[in-house]
């Protein structure tokens, strides 16, 4: 888990605006001041922590500094980690999946947000982890995500339904679940499109998704997740809040931490929502999927190294 996490360290230094330039200079010029803690205040709110979290972290510092005058930047750098692995502590998501019989995975989420490469990924954990897969392709609506999806499951081999472009979506789940039963297959993951949560009808048909499945299988679905990109900052609070009203969501995968200088957003979307962030997306590849590690994500975030 380490090396992906290296991924995500390696993506905030690539990237260098305010908030690593900031971090870099507080943490490696060696002994804190005023002007260092005032930066590393701006650097945070950049990265999109969001104002609770930023004066939890500077507050902290604050009061160690005042302390001990002498205090270096690596030793803020720690409280701020300490801190944010606090914050975060609860956001850790661990499921357990083999409940059900198919167990069903719903991914959702703004267009682009990665929820075909995350429905991919997930299909290859849990075939490695001993599972039988079926994907379901209920993205109708991009022309090219169909052939997409297919592509992962002919490379990975998963089996997989899918329809035709501009067939309703709500059906192709239906015939994903139907499939699922008569195959045997212990996991469905259904991939959907893309849709803004500002567009009601789009949304409309989300709940109408969620009705279907639920007339299918009543218990369904097991598992309703939103699909972030953690590089969009603090919009995607107001997304997933919208979601959520449509979609009963049960959790969040935070895609795009290999490559973006703005990941603080999934702190405030967690703080609103108390949703438990299940995995985290740190590259293009299938293995590149981690489980959501607060204490990981917060040493990746103070550049404190760990291996
Ligand atoms: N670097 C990086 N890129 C990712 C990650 N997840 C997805 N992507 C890329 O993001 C782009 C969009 O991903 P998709 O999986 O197609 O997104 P989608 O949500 O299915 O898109 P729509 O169907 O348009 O809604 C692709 O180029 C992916 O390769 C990630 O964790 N890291």
């Amino acid at each position: 888990m380490r090396g992906l996490f290296k991924k995500f360290k390696d993506g905030l230094k690539r990237q260098t605006p305010t908030f690593q330039k900031a971090f870099n200079g507080i943490f490696s010029a060696g002994k804190l001041d005023d002007a260092a803690l005032e930066q590393l205040e701006e650097a945070l709110y950049t990265a999109d922590f969001g104002h609770e979290t930023v004066e939890e972290i500077i507050e902290e510092i604050k009061a160690a500094y005042k302390a001990d005058k002498e205090m270096r930047g690596e030793d803020a750098a720690k409280i701020g980690a300490t801190v944010l692995a606090r914050v975060l502590k609860g956001a850790e998501g661990r499921v357990q999946v083999g409940q059900h019989t198919p167990e069903i995975i719903c991914l959702v989420g703004v267009n682009g947000s990665g929820k075909t490469t995350t429905s991919a990924k997930l299909a290859h954990l849990y075939q490695n982890e001993g599972y039988s897969i079926l994907l379901g392709a209920c993205d109708t609506f991009r022309a090219a995500a169909n052939e997409q999806i297919k592509h992962w499951a002919d490379r990975l081999n998963i089996d997989i339904v899918a329809s035709q472009h501009g067939a309703d979506s709500a059906a192709v789940a239906f015939d994903a679940l139907d499939a699922a039963k008569s195959r045997s297959r212990d996991i469905v993951i259904l991939d959907t499109a893309g849709r803004l949560h500002t567009k009601g009808n789009l949304m409309k048909e989300l709940e109408k998704m969620h009705r279907v499945i639920q007339k299918q299988e009543p218990t369904a679905p097991h598992h309703s997740w939103l699909v972030v990109d953690g590089s969009l900052g603090s919009n995607s609070i107001e997304q997933a809040r919208v979601f959520h009203k449509s979609f009963p969501l049960t959790g969040l995968i935070i895609t795009k931490l290999d490559g973006t200088s703005r990941g603080g957003a999934l702190v405030g979307i967690y703080r609103e929502l108390k949703l438990p962030i299940y995995f985290v997306g740190l590259g293009e590849q299938p293995d590149d999927l981690q489980p959501f590690s607060a204490e990981n994500y917060s040493n990746a975030i103070f550049g404190i190294t760990d291996e």
